[in-house]
């Protein structure tokens, strides 16, 4: 075995609350990539090396640098259309590109036949670049400006999810001037607060998104973007929330959906029906960032909530609408890793004779801030080798390279005692929200993501360069 240049100088870590769970016994355990956490095109080879969909990752990262993102394009490709078949018309399912985005990203969208969900006039920029079908795009956002609703009238989106009185006088406005009718979808805040793992319904909607069901606004809103010359109701849409298991919240929300249709029918007329045909029922569904983790599968959610709003329609005598989703994490979250290479490796001695492992990588809170802003949970693992045949499993902290205490990738994970500067490890399932939300802090140059189907591998975005960061300097 080989010796560890930093120690280990205590027999024992802290093991006890720690969020990674019991100590792996055995090195094939510290070694295994869980099928529900990893990419489904993950494995580890006989010489004990993993390789994605196929590529060596020491490979991947001689040739491309770390950190990396690397995507597992088939995952991607399989779980759009797992979405698509589970509710029935792949239209039906936007892909949430707040996500991830990519140019090429776009393309596999469009090619599996699914619609677009973009919150920005970029993400917008990025759709049509690709030349994503506009009539599949829907706009959110709660503060879009008029630039980006002009931009996206005049792009022909299939819908624009309204979300202030204010929004539908400008964007009627906007249409008008160009002569087009735009279709409109109300956000409506339901009154249900999504948890990861619960959710509780507040009577009051305290959060900046949506029109409240319970104060009026909703049908407010609606009754102004009715009589609208320039906008056409098409859909209501609800969000509850992100990273959610369990189907109740959306049945809640779903049900109250349906009332606020059958009270718009009531008041304007059935005729409101021949456009009023979309319930959008918004993204949400959870992943395994663990192997505890276990989100209910999308075909589950689909026949909940056609079971749910068509139970609904009956009771108010309403045609049974289409539904619409938009997942996000459920579909790019999967199938992508962060690869990095380990560079110190330190034991920090605590109280009571215990102590921590801190393990640096050349990332950390730029690359992924899910964990400082969430207390996100991630499954990580050596990549670049086996554990030795011998070697302990140590309760280790992955810390990025930032100037900040706080900057934890991985706040408790099993790596082998004999893990050593130079080796590559691996976090799971950080497809979403992680090259997204990057940031140039201490300007680290933001890293490449690269797709890799089939034994080959392909950039999707470069890393960035000194001459990257400092190309908005003007002396
Ligand atoms: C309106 C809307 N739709 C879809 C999503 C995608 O959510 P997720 O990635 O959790 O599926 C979000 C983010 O929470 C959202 O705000
Ligand atoms: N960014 C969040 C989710 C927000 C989803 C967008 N409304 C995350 O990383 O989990």
């Amino acid at each position: 075995m080989r010796a560890h240049p930093a120690g280990p100088r205590h027999a024992d870590v802290i093991v006890a609350g720690n969020t990674a769970g019991s100590r792996p016994s055995t090195t094939d355990q510290l070694d295994a990539l869980h099928p529900d956490v990893w990419p489904r095109n993950a494995s580890r080879g006989d010489d004990g090396v993993v390789r994605l969909a196929g590529v060596d990752v020491r490979e991947l990262a001689e040739r491309y640098g770390t950190p990396l993102f690397v995507m597992d394009e088939a995952d991607f490709r399989a779980r759009c259309a797992e979405h698509a078949r589970a509710f029935g018309d792949p239209t039906l399912v936007h892909y949430a590109s707040k996500a991830f985005l990519s140019v090429e990203v776009a393309r596999w969208v469009a090619q599996e036949g699914l619609s677009l969900d973009v919150c920005s006039g970029g993400e917008l920029a990025v759709a049509l670049r690709a030349d994503f079908p506009p009539e599949r795009i829907a706009l959110h956002g709660n503060n879009k400006s008029v630039a980006e609703l002009a931009a996206a009238v005049e792009a022909g989106v299939g819908a624009v999810v309204v979300d202030s009185y204010f929004e539908i006088a400008r964007l009627d406005q906007i249409a008008r001037d160009r002569g087009v009718v735009q279709p409109v979808m109300i956000r409506v805040t339901v009154g249900v607060e999504a948890h990861t793992h619960e959710f509780i319904a507040t009577a009051h909607e305290d959060q900046k998104f949506g029109f409240s069901l319970s104060s009026g606004d909703a049908a407010e809103a609606a009754g102004r973007v009715i009589k609208a010359e320039g906008l056409s109701l098409v859909g209501l849409h609800s969000h509850i929330g992100s990273q959610i298991f369990d189907a109740n919240g959306f049945e809640v929300a779903a049900r109250r959906v349906i009332e606020l249709v059958a009270q718009l029918r009531d008041k304007h007329g059935p005729e409101l029906l021949d456009t009023l045909s979309t319930v959008d029922l918004g993204g949400g569904l959870g992943i395994a960032y663990t192997p505890d983790d276990d989100p209910p599968p999308p075909a589950f959610l689909a026949e909940q909530l056609r079971t749910i709003v068509s139970k609904e329609c009956e009771h108010n005598d309403l045609p049974m609408p289409k539904i619409a989703v938009e997942p996000g994490r459920a579909i790019v979250g999967p199938g992508t890793v962060t690869l990095y290479e380990v560079g110190t490796i330190k034991d920090v001695e605590l109280d009571a004779g215990l102590s921590r492992r801190y393990v640096s990588v050349d990332g950390g809170m730029s690359d992924n801030i899910r964990t400082a802003l969430y207390d996100a949970v991630y499954d990580c693992r050596l990549v670049s080798r086996a554990a030795e045949h011998d070697s302990a499993a140590v309760l280790c902290r992955v810390v990025g390279k930032h100037c900040e205490a706080g900057d934890v990738v991985v706040r408790d994970c099993w790596l082998p005692a004999d893990l050593a500067p130079g080796d590559l490890i691996a976090v799971a399932a950080t497809g979403a929200y992680c090259y997204v939300m990057a940031s140039g802090y201490n300007r680290l140059p933001r890293p490449a993501v690269v797709a890799v189907t089939d034994g080959t591998s392909r950039p999707l975005l470069r890393r960035e360069t000194e001459d990257d960061l400092l190309r908005l300097e003007v002396s």
